[in-house]
């Protein structure tokens, strides 16, 4: 099977070119392949298909098989695989996720994709939708919750996936390993939940980490760093309508929550290599 390594500010996915190439059980193929010592490594497996409503069609997979609904990252490495590669010469793409259309703008220089926004929809906010368990289904913002000995408060935001957002200092000096499960499994979430702790730089700039449900710290998340910018502006540190420069391991991003409660996402994307792989 062929594949491309790509990658979205150090998130790292194994790209297969479905109208190539044919994927018989992708939850399986993900584990295996993800694995950095026994398989190619990376951070999941996203599959290119063919869309019958839009000008192509993205899967995602976690690392642990997980299939998600949306992936930011993996948005802006599809809208550049796309056009290197020859499938389309449209520098605005409609892409079908799990979570609907998302609306891709590709940024060239010469013929080569150097950075993607993308239309990543409206923020949802109700409860139920996202899913967390609350008392009630207004917004979940800084509510107190018991996560292992701390009292943690956390903003809530799904963008595709689900997010729980944690503002705090030092997020540099977290243990993660240990802090993430806590709440990636909390009760509270019946589908699990990726977890963003950020740091507020100043009204326009966030510091980030990310622990990924079904993946574990990555170094970015593209849907985290929407919801955390939504969760920022909820909380009053950051202006709604104003780009915000989102800090993570792996680069930056800018994210803009606009007044009608769409979120807009810009960022580079890379390919890394080719390969081709025995199953
Ligand atoms: N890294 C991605 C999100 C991948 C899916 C997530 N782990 C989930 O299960 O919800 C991104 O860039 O958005």
């Amino acid at each position: 099977m062929k594949f491309t390594k790509m990658q979205g500010i150090g998130n790292d996915y194994i790209y297969v070119n479905c109208f190539e190439e044919q994927v018989v059980n992708p939850e399986q193929l993900s584990v295996r392949l993800s694995d950095r010592r026994f398989g190619i490594g990376g951070d999941g497996l996203i599959l290119i298909m063919p869309s019958q409503i839009a000008d192509f069609k993205m899967r995602i997979f976690n690392a642990d098989g997980s299939e998600a609904m949306m992936c930011g990252n993996g948005t802006r490495c599809i809208g550049k695989y796309v056009y290197e590669h020859g499938l389309t010469n449209k520098t605005h793409i409609t892409l079908e996720t799990n979570s609907g259309i998302k609306y891709l703008e590709l940024h060239c220089t010469g013929d080569q994709v150097t950075s993607v926004t993308v239309d990543m929809g409206k923020a949802i906010l109700t409860p139920r939708e996202i899913p967390v368990e609350s008392d009630s289904q207004e917004p979940f913002v800084a509510k107190p919750v018991q996560v292992g000995d701390r009292l943690e408060r956390l903003t809530c935001v799904s963008v595709g996936n689900p997010h729980a957002v944690v503002f705090c200092d030092r997020v540099e000096d977290l243990d993660l390993e240990k802090l993430g499960p806590l709440f990636e499994h909390h009760a509270i979430f019946p589908d699990r939940v990726n977890t963003e702790f950020v740091r507020v730089i100043d009204d326009h700039t966030l510091q980030m980490r990310v622990w990924e449900r079904g993946s574990g710290e990555t170094l970015a998340c593209g849907t985290g760093a929407c919801a955390t910018t939504v969760a920022a502006v909820l909380n009053g540190y950051c202006p709604q309508g104003e780009p915000i420069l989102v800090k993570l391991r792996g680069g930056d991003l800018t994210i803009t929550y606009q007044a009608d409660g769409t979120v807009m996402m810009t960022g580079p994307a890379e390919e890394v290599f080719q390969g081709e792989i025995n199953l």
